[in-house]
């Protein structure tokens, strides 16, 4: 993409206006929670027809940064914020946001599985017509229309979950400007391709760039995957300890050169050689049957680490909760451990402290006679922030407090310290930033050097190549076929998972 905005000496954009008033233009943006300074004195612009994207490591301040955008969080007074060139004051109307046109779409999408695409994509205006006379009729052929626009072959009338994930993310999005009405300025996606192979993040990006082209909007991208914001953006804004640490246009950036920027190094690509271990067998699944996994079978051997992926929807996301709610109760007994991908419902106690949260599944065998004093917990706590790269490293922090990749951190670390024998991973590094990514790779490994089998779901091939001995592909509820050996590569992973989708047969049925 081609920035339009000058370039200074050091290949950083000049962060002055433009030509013309960006459609949003943030000033000395601040917020201080107790001592903790989140953001401090950022200021970006954000031009009309432009995608920022925005990066930086866990706790950086991107989160923040959005929940000022849509009022949840109220700036330091010293903050300015102009939309379309007007001054807003959030402190006196929250809702200023929304007048002045900005939408947003989370991760989770905010969609209602049950109602049709008709109501999840023009629900804010159904919900107004409320006891009025609402035109059917009339709705679902706005919604075809859009659709069609926008290359969903769907009837609007069906229920939104009968369709692919890259639809309902793009219904997402198309509601999130839908709901804007006349006045469009910014639409904020927040994390909205985790689950999307890369084929539907270009169909999503591809609709985004049509959204802006027809009405003069401007997109601000927060994720943590930096080819997608190096292939999508104009402009990549990179915060660091709540500052700004850069602007760059996207065209000049590389991985490597911007994780340098988010966690000041480079972040190794290299796949570890790993020895053979023993074929010993931990876990024989048989003809699992769960959700959309229609009789999945696989060994999984010690001290190996095997991916399980395939198409959003394919099955694959089933056999892990399968597998552990298979044996709920003797479970943790046996070794087994399940981190989910969902780490705020599932994962963590929201209310206790990072401490509590690590050592809780180790209180029994850490407990003396009296329980375990404030002391012990105190040390573990700061072994374990330091380990698992915590931050704040501090271990009395209250869980919810801290940001999501750190999280998921404090998550995984505390299963993998029960030493298990079995560790079943939905999307484990999903959230997390480029270097805690190295990091949390870098523990599994360590892991199943000391013989734990690591069974690893999801749609990140990269992740899978970086740490899998094997790699099945799940398509239609079933194993379609493994990958081993230099076959486990991000390009190859992708290449079948897309060709078995097609119903050709590319590599080795297993079985
Ligand atoms: N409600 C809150 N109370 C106290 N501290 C908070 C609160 N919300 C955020 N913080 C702190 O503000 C800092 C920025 O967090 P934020 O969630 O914005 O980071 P982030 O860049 O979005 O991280 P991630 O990539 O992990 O989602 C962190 O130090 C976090 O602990």
């Amino acid at each position: 993409m081609i920035s339009r905005r000058p370039v200074g000496s050091d290949g950083e954009l000049v962060g002055l206006p433009g030509r013309s008033e960006p459609n949003v233009r943030l000033q000395n943006v601040s917020i201080t929670f107790g001592d903790n300074k989140a953001l401090d004195s950022v200021s970006l612009e954000i031009p009309a027809g432009e995608v920022v994207g925005l990066v930086g490591e866990n706790g950086s301040g991107k989160s923040t940064l959005i929940k000022i955008l849509n009022g949840v969080y109220r700036p330091d007074s010293v903050t300015r914020l102009f939309i379309r060139g007007e001054e807003i004051f959030p402190y006196e109307d929250p809702s200023a946001f929304r007048r002045h046109g900005i939408s947003f779409v989370h991760q989770d999408l905010g969609l209602v599985p049950a109602l049709s695409i008709t109501e999840n994509l023009l629900h804010e205006r159904i919900l107004h017509a409320r006891g009025a006379f609402i035109n059917w009729r009339a709705m679902h052929r706005e919604a075809a229309g859009l659709l069609a626009r926008f290359g969903i072959a769907a009837d609007p009338r069906q229920p939104i979950s009968t369709l692919a994930d890259t639809d309902k993310a793009l219904v997402a999005i198309l509601r999130a400007v839908e709901e804007l009405g006349p006045n469009k300025t910014l639409l904020v996606l927040d994390e909205p391709t985790v689950f999307l192979p890369r084929s539907g993040t270009e169909l999503l990006f591809g609709a985004v760039r049509k959204l802006l082209d027809e009405y003069d909007m401007s997109v601000l991208l927060v994720t943590h995957d930096l080819e997608e914001v190096i292939e999508n953006s104009d402009t990549i804004v990179v915060l660091k300890g709540g500052r700004l640490q850069s602007v760059l246009p996207a065209e000049s950036a590389t991985p490597a050169s911007l994780s340098e920027r988010i966690v000041g190094r480079t972040v190794g690509t290299g796949r570890p050689v790993r020895a053979a271990g023993p074929a010993e067998t931990v876990l024989d699944c048989t003809g699992l049957v769960s959700g959309r996994a229609a009789g999945v079978d696989f060994e999984l051997r010690r001290g190996e680490v095997l991916g399980l992926t395939g198409l959003a929807g394919s099955g694959f996301e089933d056999v892990l909760p399968a597998i552990y709610g298979a044996a709920p109760r003797g479970a943790l007994a046996r070794g087994i451990v399940y981190v989910p991908a969902d780490r705020k419902t599932e994962g963590g106690m929201l209310e206790v402290s990072v401490a509590e949260n690590a050592l809780m599944p180790r209180l029994g065998a850490l407990s003396g006679p009296f329980g375990l004093s404030p002391r012990t917990l105190a040390r573990h706590g700061r072994d374990f922030v330091e380990r698992y790269d915590v931050r704040p490293s501090d271990p009395g922090k209250d869980f919810r407090m801290l940001s999501g990749g750190n999280q998921q951190k404090v998550v995984l670390g505390k299963w993998l310290d029960t030493n298990p024998s079995v560790v079943l991973l939905q999307d484990p590094t999903q959230g997390v930033d480029v270097g805690a990514r190295e990091g949390i790779n870098q523990r599994l490994l360590e892991a199943a050097d000391d013989g734990t089998a690591v069974l690893c779901a999801t749609t990140d091939y990269e992740q899978l190549a970086l740490i899998c001995d094997r790699v099945l592909i799940i398509e239609d509820g079933r194993v379609v076929g493994e990958l081993a050996g230099a076959d486990v590569e991000r390009n190859t992973i992708a290449m079948h998972v897309m060709q078995g989708h097609r119903g050709t047969d590319p590599i080795r049925k297993v079985g």
